[in-house]
């Protein structure tokens, strides 16, 4: 059933295996993330967050159900059409920053710019900006803070202005104060760019940044408070 939706998962089931049984982390599991929209995922600790976002980002396959990104069925999507996706359509922010450390500021954030082709822009000015990074753009990243490095990770995972940004727990190396200022930060330029969010955290604070709340449990997504 195609979807006018950004992302729909239909009937997802996800199970790994540790060589001798299985363990099922979705099953029967329904999503749907409209254009521009934000969504806090939260759960317990293992209950499958991180292989959800995995999922949407097409680096874990699904074991039955569909994913459907901009309409379009990913079932039989080769390594050129996901790529593809993850280049002009999505960004991501892990908790880890995953910087490239060789390189300074400007360099991390033109990085994406330069897979399609393209140089700095007028978007990239605002970024940098808005996220107070103008005076640290010809430093390396490896001598800068963690929420340093964690706005950096941010203006780069946004650089190309992305229809869906997926952050897990973006603000986890943080401290509470740096954490709620990153929140701030990352919703309000995602609301400027009218980039879809869905953000893993543990944190209700955090979770209260975005439009909606989703709670994954036993494999299923239901809606929180
Ligand atoms: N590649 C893998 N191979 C085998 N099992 C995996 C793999 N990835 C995740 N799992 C298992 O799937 C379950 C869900 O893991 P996941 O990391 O998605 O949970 P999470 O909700 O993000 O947890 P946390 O909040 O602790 O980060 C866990 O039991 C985990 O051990």
């Amino acid at each position: 059933m195609a979807n006018d939706s950004l992302v729909s998962l239909n009937n997802a089931v996800k199970q790994f295996t540790d060589g001798v049984e299985e363990h099922s982390v979705l099953s029967d599991c329904h999503l749907k993330i409209e254009a521009g929209s934000s969504t806090a995922l939260m759960g317990a600790s293992g209950s499958g967050k991180s292989t959800l976002m995995n999922i949407i980002a097409g680096f874990e396959p699904l074991n039955a159900g569909q994913l459907y990104l901009e309409g379009q069925d990913t079932t039989n999507w080769h390594d050129k059409q996901w790529s593809n996706f993850r280049i002009h359509k999505l960004g991501v922010v892990f908790q880890q920053f995953n910087l490239l450390t060789p390189l300074n500021v400007r360099q991390n954030i033109a990085f994406p710019l330069s897979l399609e082709g393209r140089g700095w822009h007028d978007w990239c000015d605002y970024l940098v900006e808005t996220l107070g990074l103008v005076s640290l753009l010809d430093r390396h990243v490896a001598a800068l803070s963690g929420g340093q490095q964690q706005r950096v990770a941010i203006a780069r995972a946004l650089a190309s202005q992305p229809k869906l940004l997926l952050a897990d727990e973006p603000t986890g190396n943080l401290d509470e104060q740096s954490g709620l200022e990153v929140m701030e930060l990352l919703s309000t330029i995602t609301n400027q760019g009218n980039t879809a969010v869905v953000l893993v955290t543990h944190s209700a604070e955090c979770a209260s940044f975005m439009q909606s709340r989703l709670q994954l449990i036993n494999g299923q997504l239901y809606e929180a408070s």
